[in-house]
Parts: structure tokens; C-alpha cells; sequence
């Protein structure tokens, strides 16, 4: 499935008869036909392989991916395994063959399933007790380049190990000798090397950042120290390949264009354990994948296969023929500051998308504050809201819609620092849902419903309400399932502002609003307050979004929380059919139901739901 390569032989035959052709099919132009019937009738072959993209170039974007057909959402359009694999830069030390944390308390190690390291017997480098893990092939570099400077021995298991920053340069060198056009490959991919050197060396200033007038967003405070941070790693880098690895035939300049390559390419690989906690992160650099751009309301979303680590990218909404193919390089819950910040620290480039152009954010106000004039509350209710002049412009005065009154960026800033700081303290009292809700109704008069500080909040209370041991969602009191109904409503509405269509957040919230919405119908019903035909609308109602969470986590790697939630909304679905019927059988006493839970999944209704949706 490369849409760039042209098959030479295909040009000139028929896909189908073989015979000359001479047109070429316009969706991947990597087969040919003699006349449009047998194009027609090799279409079902085809369209398996029929490639819904091809790479561009711009001055702009540099290379970027680009729709050559209209794709549906949902489509995988993109599916390839790593050219290279290599730890975080930060981690303690780990079994380089499955990437698990060493500790040798044995407690320790069945309740957070580290294991036990033992040296690898040709290069001394910890190991977990697996001979797989030992003679992988991705071991196989570092293993090669430690053995021929005498070994590599770490005795401190619990610190973060500057030594596994060097494991991803080592690997790209194995690359070189083992193979050459996976190396090749890797060299080709966008490093920004150079434009690191600049930043660099004005690293103390930080003026290149979105904005160091003030600390808007929720980590603004911290780039400068982010960015000194890299450059630290960055020498240390060097000197470990150099010095302790005595490859002293790699130049700095060259090591540094690794560094970077991977840096701007590299993908983070949650890999869930046995029990779906994340206890394991891999960084993946994939070919095709790379040339994939960055926007803050993307039209792909990305998924891994735990099997071969490959990446899948999938069409979140409907893609139109022509149309850039883009992921977010950034979590989109994030406020603009935050996300330019973040994509100019470490992808180098100002994000000029249609959501970071727009002050209000499309609608959706995740940056914006509530405007505190006495006067324009009493005349516009709570609706004013103050947004940046130009978002662009850091410096300028903040100001409310409805009032015009203007508001110092200091102000802004001393506002967003200020609620940033109870939010850090709340995080101390995870999953406190009091506390949380005193935090949502204290900043709420400050700041808009959806801006990212009560995002993120509302997006854990809505996964906390029914969820505690002590309050399942059976026993959760009607006031507490509306609340959560409520919650997940106002999530889905900014969703749809600024991350539409199928991505995992949308599963998550998807999920808990059906089962609110469920089980207070059960409810009401049980209690006589809403009748029968009610009672089996918000049941199908259910049933739909039910079918659109199995989907969509379905799509996550087995093992992880988002596909167990998948595959009990699996089993939830057709517990929820039997009921129906049963229900409409009882009602109907042989007649036929007017409405089948059985073409749910590909009726009319549920096709109109999508468009809704979408
Ligand atoms: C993973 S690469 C994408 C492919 C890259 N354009 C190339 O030519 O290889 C990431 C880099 O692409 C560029 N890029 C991606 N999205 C962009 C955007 N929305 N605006 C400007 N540059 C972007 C930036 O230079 C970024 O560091």
C-alpha cells in the first residue's frame, strides 16, 4: 500500500484481461484498465488495495498525505508496521526485548508486573528471564555495539538511566549495517536538526514560543525549562554513543539529525498490560505515516497493533477527495496556547490551522474566560465570554464578546495560574467527585464551561459517576445519573466543535452516556414514570450508541480498558436486544415488532444517527 510507487508492468495491462491499457485507475493510479467495464468489474478486487492517498508537497507543510478518493469514515487508510522501535527518552530501566520495568521485590513484581533482570549473557545489558527477549532482533543493535565495547552494566534499577536515550541512535546505526532501505528510509524522514540548533541557542529566552507574555495555558510556565531540558538530553546523547559506546565514526552533527528525526516522526506506543493499566510506552517511527500532518481538529485518528506494534490510521469523518489527510500531534482537549507552544517546542512549526486562527476556538471557548463586568452578566446572563484579540498575538488585550470591556493579559494569566494551582492540588485527591465538583462550580465563574481546565475535570467526573466501588452505576441516585447525562452531553457537543467523528474520547463518553441513560430509563420506568414507548425509544437510543462504542474502542489493543469497555458494550447490546423483544413481544402478543434491534447496526435510522452525528 504505497501510494506513491507506481507500478511500471500495470501501466500497460488490463488489471483484468490483460490486455493493453491505457487508462489508469484515478483513485491510486497503480493500475491500469483497457476499458471502463473491466475497471468496473475488477473493482471488487481492487478496492482492498486501492490506496486513498498519495504525498504531496507544499512550501507551507513540507511533504503531507492528501485524499485521492473519497474515503467513508471509519476506513483503515493506513495500516504499517515500525521501521524503528526504541524506548522514551526518560525511563528507568527496562528488559529491551518487552520493554518491562525491572524491580526485585517480588510483591512489587506480581502486583505491578515488573520482572526480574538478568544480564544478557553476550553484552551484560539487563534482560528480563525471556530468551526471546534476548535474541530479538530489535536487541540486536545495542546488543552488538555494548559486546564490542566490553558490555554495558546498570546496577541502580529504579532511577531514570540516561544510558536508554542512546538506545534509538544505536538502533538506526544497526539499521545501516542489517538493513539498508529501512535506514534509507529513516533518513528521509523530516528532522529539524538545524532549525534545533537556533532555538538552542536562544533556548534561555524562549521568545520563539506561542507566548511568553503569560502563562495561558496549562503548562506555560514550564517551556523554557522543557526546552533546556532537551538540550541537555541532546549532549548527553552524544556523549553516551561517542564516549561509552566508543562509536566514535558517528559525527555529533549526525547523531543530532537522528535525534531529531525520531523526535519529529515518533510516535508514543501505550502498551496496556494484563490488567489495562499502561505500564509500558514504546516510541515507534513509521515511514508512510510520517508525512501524515499536523491539525488541531484532525480527520484521522491513530490506533497500534500490539502484535507487530503497526500503526492503523483510520478516517474519523468523512473525507472528501482533495482533502489534506491530518492527526492531532497534540491531545485536542488542550487550549491554543498550549498546543502552539507544544508543536513549536518540539515539531518546530506555528500551527495555522482554522481552530488556532480562531479566538473562539470554533465555538467550542476551550481558552476562554467568563467576562466579570456586573453590567454585561445582568445583561447577557452568564454567555459573555472573554476571548484573546488575536490569537496570534500574545501580548494584546483579551475581550469580552457581548461588552467589549477589555481585559490585560496579566489578568488572564493571573486567573488561568491561579485555578491551575487548585487543579494541581486536586489531582492529589484522585477521584474525590466532591472535590472535583466543588473545583467545576468554583471555576466555573471564571472560566467558560468548556475550557480545558473543566474539560479535563468533566471528563474524569463523567467517568467517575458509576464507576466507584462504592457506588456502582446501579446504585447511583437519579440526581447523579442526570448529572452524568448532563456531563457527557456537554462533551460530546464540544467534541463535535473541535475533535468530530470516531476517536477514542468520543467512545469513552459515548459509552458512560449509554449507560446512564440505560439505567435511569429502567429506572423510570420501573417506577411507572415514563411510559413503555418512551421507555423502548431510549432503549434503541442505547442500543445505537452502544453499537457505535463497540466500533470505535473496538479498534484499541486488546487488553486495554477501551476494548474491555467494547466488549462489554458488546455483551450489554445484546442483553439490551433480548430485552426489547421480550418487551415488544409482550406488548405485541404476535405481532411483529415495528422496529427490529436487529438492523440496528446497518439500518436507516442508524445511518441517519451517523450523519447527526457527524
Ligand atoms: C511528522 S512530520 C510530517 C511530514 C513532513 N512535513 C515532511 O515533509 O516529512 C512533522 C513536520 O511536518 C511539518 N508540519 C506538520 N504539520 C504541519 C502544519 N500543520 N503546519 C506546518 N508544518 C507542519 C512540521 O515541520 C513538522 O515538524
Amino acid at each position: 500500500m504505497v501510494g506513491q510507487e507506481k507500478d511500471k508492468k500495470s501501466e500497460d495491462q488490463c488489471a483484468l484481461c490483460n490486455a493493453t491499457a491505457n487508462s489508469r485507475c484515478g483513485g491510486c493510479s497503480k493500475v491500469s484498465y483497457c476499458t471502463k467495464e473491466h475497471q468496473k468489474k475488477h473493482w471488487k478486487i481492487h478496492k482492498g488495495e486501492c490506496c486513498a492517498w498519495k504525498v504531496c508537497e507544499s512550501t507551507s507543510l513540507g511533504r503531507y498525505l492528501t485524499a485521492v478518493r473519497d474515503i467513508k469514515a471509519g476506513e483503515v487508510i493506513l495500516r504499517e508496521r515500525p521501521i524503528l522501535l526504541t524506548p522514551p527518552k526518560v525511563t528507568p530501566a527496562i528488559c529491551l526485548g518487552c520493554y518491562r520495568e525491572f524491580n526485585t521485590d517480588p510483591e512489587e513484581q506480581v502486583q505491578r508486573e515488573y520482572v526480574e533482570p538478568r544480564p544478557c549473557p553476550k553484552c551484560g545489558w539487563p534482560m528480563c528471564q525471556n530468551d526471546e527477549c534476548i535474541n530479538s532482533p530489535e536487541h540486536a543493535a545495542e546488543c552488538a555495539i555494548a559486546e564490542a565495547r566490553g558490555g554495558a552494566v546498570i546496577r541502580d534499577f529504579n532511577v531514570d538511566h540516561p544510558v536508554y536515550r542512546s538506545i534509538g541512535i544505536l538502533r538506526v546505526l544497526g539499521l545501516k549495517d542489517r538493513h539498508p532501505d529501512k535506514y534509507q528510509k529513516l533518513l528521509n524522514l523530516q528532522s529539524h536538526s538545524e532549525k534545533q540548533r537556533l532555538e538552542d541557542a536562544k533556548a534561555a529566552d524562549s521568545s520563539s514560543l506561542h507566548s511568553n507574555a503569560a502563562a495561558l495555558g496549562r503548562f506555560g510556565g514550564e517551556y523554557p525549562e522543557q526546552r533546556s531540558e532537551i538540550e541537555r538530553d541532546k549532549v548527553v546523547t552524544v556523549k553516551v554513543v561517542r564516549g561509552f559506546f566508543q562509536r566514535k565514526d558517528v559525527d555529533e552533527d549526525t547523531i543530532l539529525n537522528l535525534i531529531s528525526i525520531i523526535e519529529t516522526n515518533g510516535h508514543e506506543i501505550p502498551i496496556p498490560n494484563a490488567r489495562g493499566h499502561i505500564n509500558r510506552r514504546l516510541i515507534g517511527v513509521y515511514n508512510n505515516t510520517s508525512f501524515l500532518e499536523h491539525n488541531c481538529k484532525p480527520n484521522c485518528v491513530k490506533t497500534f497493533d500490539m502484535a507487530d506494534k503497526a500503526i492503523v490510521i483510520r478516517s474519523a469523518v468523512p473525507i472528501k477527495k482533495g482533502t489534506n489527510l491530518s492527526i492531532s500531534y497534540v491531545d485536542p482537549l488542550w487550549g491554543t496556547n498550549d498546543r502552539c507552544n507544544f508543536l513549536q517546542m518540539t515539531k518546530y512549526f506555528t500551527c495555522k490551522c482554522t481552530r488556532c486562527r480562531d479566538p473562539t476556538e470554533l465555538g467550542a471557548h476551550v481558552s476562554s474566560l467568563r467576562c466579570q463586568s456586573l453590567k454585561c452578566c445582568e445583561k447577557t446572563g452568564l454567555e459573555s465570554l472573554v476571548i484573546p484579540e488575536d490569537p496570534f498575538a500574545p501580548e494584546k488585550d483579551w475581550v469580552c464578546i457581548a461588552c467589549k470591556e477589555t481585559y490585560p493579559v496579566g489578568y488572564v494569566s493571573s486567573i488561568v495560574n491561579k485555578i491551575g494551582k487548585d487543579m494541581d492540588e486536586l489531582h492529589e485527591k484522585f477521584g474525590d467527585i466532591p472535590a472535583i465538583e466543588e473545583f467545576v462550580k468554583k471555576s466555573s465563574k471564571f472560566l467558560s464551561p468548556f475550557h480545558f481546565y473543566l474539560l479535563e475535570m468533566k471528563v474524569e467526573l463523567a467517568q467517575l459517576y458509576g464507576r466507584t466501588p462504592d457506588e456502582p452505576i446501579l446504585a447511583l441516585a437519579p440526581r447523579k445519573l442526570l448529572r452524568k447525562i448532563q456531563l457527557c452531553e456537554e462533551l460530546l457537543i464540544v467534541l463535535n466543535k473541535i475533535y468530530p467523528g470516531y476517536n477514542r474520547l468520543r467512545g469513552i463518553i459515548t459509552y458512560e452516556l449509554q449507560a446512564a441513560v440505560c439505567t435511569l430509563s429502567k429506572m423510570k420506568f420501573a417506577a411507572g414514570e415514563i411510559p413503555l414507548d418512551k421507555h423502548l425509544d431510549e432503549l434503541m437510543q442505547c442500543g445505537k450508541w452502544m453499537t457505535e462504542v463497540i466500533k470505535v474502542l473496538g479498534w484499541e489493543p486488546e487488553n486495554s480498558i477501551e476494548k474491555q469497555r467494547a466488549d462489554g458494550a458488546a455483551q450489554d447490546l445484546q442483553l439490551l436486544k433480548s430485552m426489547v423483544l421480550s418487551i415488544q413481544g409482550d406488548q405485541n402478543e404476535g405481532a411483529q415488532p415495528s422496529t427490529s434491534m436487529d438492523d440496528m447496526d446497518n439500518s436507516p435510522d442508524r445511518e441517519s444517527f451517523i450523519e447527526e452525528v457527524f
